[in-house]
């Protein structure tokens, strides 16, 4: 019994590296978003595309979260998202990301 539980947790475990990884990407990827918007002078918060994002997040959900639990997942990333962006404001653009 304590077999199976601690086995469980090791996949648990496992898996939770796996989607902080994931998340991290996440970031660095609307990092470099950041970027190219302050380059441009454009917001950090496109609430098109956010609107846009939720709707294809609850066609995407599959369960068994609810599609409110699956939302607020990703508000909090996009609010992470955007706390990052606002770095990259106040920042200069690395010339290693401007190859032109
Ligand atoms: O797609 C963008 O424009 C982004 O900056 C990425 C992102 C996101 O985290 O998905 C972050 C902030 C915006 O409000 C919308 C989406």
């Amino acid at each position: 019994m304590q077999e199976d539980l601690n086995a469980m947790r090791r996949l648990i475990d496992v898996m939770d590296q796996t989607l902080l990884d994931l998340i991290n990407q996440r970031i660095a990827l609307t990092r470099e978003i950041g970027y190219i918007k302050a380059r441009d002078g454009l917001a950090c918060r496109d609430e098109a595309r956010e609107r846009q994002l939720c709707l294809r997040i609850t066609m995407g959900n599959n369960g068994p979260i609810s599609d409110s639990a699956a939302q607020r997942i990703f508000e909090l990333l996009m609010q992470e998202s955007r706390r990052h962006q606002a770095q990259c404001q106040d920042t200069e653009y690395p010339t290693a990301r401007n190859p032109s």
